[in-house]
């Protein structure tokens, strides 16, 4: 506000001043480039310097326009809003790292009517360790944001049979020694969620978790992912090198999960850890100490691979040290209705909307199908089965029982070939005695007054003549 309670705008502080003697020209000459915005962050001034950095040529006109629309990331609006400076910050123009000063501009009476940004150096060289630090600590966080934090503990496996309890024990003793664990089994039983559990339980509970899936990785590279990158030593983004997941799950625990898929010229890399707990990362000859408690997954049998040369023996052995076996969802099937109602909760508090109960049918057929996805598959079948159960329970059809069974057909209505009329009406009652029995094919045999295996016969046959038919179906 001026002299008569009117308010000052930069502009009209400008103006009137010589451009030679303009305040900001006098400014400019103390760095390597300026720029002034006024308080809707509209560009009134840029130094002859900034404009040649940000590549704007001499005579396009800038007075006017927001400063985002030329420097999207730049932090001077914040500094308006907050009339509050910030001095000495590193910032990215066009490619080029500077460190650079914004402050407020105020009228007499302390009211923000703008601000101006100062750009101090542009050749970081002299400022190497500060700049290196700040990249250091950038990465940091960068792949802290990776790690994935342990969620669960023990507690969280849901299960009352006697192999449950068991594996729990078993895991609980596991996490009080400090040696390397080899978790095996099928796929979805279990294993991360043990890892998880394992380390929990653990004193490492404080440290990182860090998992990684040997087959989720291109055999390119799993050695940079792993073990980690010297400064230069990998092309592409990493010019300043980057820790390996090993480094990264230092003072806690390292998750390798399908460790079978580790190209055998990493397994050595891996045995060093394992013996030595050193590692050494790519590109550099300097080998760091890493403090890690390895926790190893398969479901595929790695003694048949060593004897196949595609795993090394060495390895083998070592990460045997204490295997724990996760049996399949078919040999603990009484499990079962207990992870129904765990995972049917789930996805009611993920969804927000209440979930349907299952029909007997339909629990009968859980309990009695083999499971090859094991919890994975159950957790899967149940959430198709929320999204598709029409009425108040689920039933088998919802949780895709039927999917590979032969469907209930109509019968013909008009006379037709007796062979055919045969082999719809037998594809009929298999399917109405699946459909009745919730899939169960002993049941369902016993319905149709054949015997099992009978009944596998008959399914063969009417899957041939489905494929047959959506063949011939596809060729028209
Ligand atoms: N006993 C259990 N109680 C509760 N949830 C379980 C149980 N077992 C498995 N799950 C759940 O089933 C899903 C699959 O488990 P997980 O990923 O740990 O299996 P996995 O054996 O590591 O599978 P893969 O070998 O395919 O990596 C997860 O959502 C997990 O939380």
């Amino acid at each position: 506000m001026n002299a008569f309670g009117q308010s000052v705008s930069l502009e009209d502080l400008l103006s009137g001043q010589p451009i030679d003697q303009h305040p900001f020209e006098l400014l400019s000459g103390l760095c390597e480039g300026a720029i002034a915005v006024d308080a809707n962050c509209r560009i009134i001034w840029i130094s002859p310097q900034y404009r040649e950095l940000i590549n704007i040529p001499k005579d396009q006109d800038l007075i006017g326009t927001p400063i985002d629309k030329v420097l999207p990331t730049t932090q001077i609006p914040r500094v308006v809003k907050s009339g509050k400076p910030t001095f000495v910050d590193l910032m990215q123009i066009h490619g080029r790292w500077c460190v650079v000063t914004r402050m407020p501009l105020k009228d007499p009476n302390g009211k923000v009517i703008g601000a101006i940004g100062f750009i101090f150096y542009t050749d970081l060289e002299s400022l190497g360790p500060l700049f290196d630090k700040f990249a250091r600590l950038k990465r940091q966080l960068e792949q802290q944001k990776l790690i994935r934090p342990s969620r669960y503990g023990l507690d969280d496996i849901v299960g009352q049979s006697d192999i449950i309890q068991q594996l729990k024990r078993q895991a609980r003793r596991a996490a009080q020694l400090d040696t390397t664990v080899l978790l095996l089994g099928e796929t979805g039983t279990g294993k991360e969620l043990l890892a998880q559990g394992i380390h929990q339980a653990s004193p490492r509970s404080g440290g990182p978790f860090v998992g990684i899936n040997m087959a989720a990785l291109p055999e390119s590279l799993v050695e940079a992912e792993l073990f980690g990158a010297a400064p230069g030593a990998y092309t592409g983004l990493d010019k300043c090198g980057r820790k390996g997941k090993v480094q990264l799950a230092s003072g806690g625990t390292l998750f390798l999960d399908e460790i079978a898929e580790m190209p055998l010229s990493m397994q050595a890399k891996l045995l060093r850890v394992l013996q030595e707990r050193e590692v050494e990362a790519l590109g550099s000859n300097r080998l760091e100490q890493v403090d890690v408690r390895v926790i190893a997954a398969t479901s595929q049998d790695l003694k048949t691979l060593v004897d196949d040369g595609k795993f090394r023996a060495d390895l083998y052995y070592r990460l045997n040290v204490l295997p724990i076996k996760l049996a399949p969802l078919r040999e603990r099937n009484e499990d079962i209705p207990l992870l129904c109602s765990h995972i049917l909760n789930i996805i009611q508090q993920q969804a927000q909307i209440p979930a349907p109960e299952l029909s007997e049918t339909a629990s009968n057929w859980l309990i009695n199908y083999p499971w090859p996805g094991n919890v994975r598959e159950l957790h899967n079948r149940l959430e198709r089965a929320c999204v598709m159960a029409e009425g108040s329970a689920i039933e088998p059809g919802d949780l895709g029982a039927y999917d590979d069974l032969p469907s209930i057909i109509p019968l013909p209505n008009a006379p037709t070939e007796l062979i055919n009329a045969r082999r719809d009406a037998d594809r009929h009652s298999i399917a109405m005695a699946l459909e009745k029995t919730g899939g169960n094919k002993s049941k369902a045999a016993k319905l149709l007054g054949i015997s099992r295996a009978t009944l596998y016969e008959r399914l063969k046959k009417c899957q041939e003549i489905i494929s047959a038919d959506n063949n011939h179906t596809k060729m028209y």
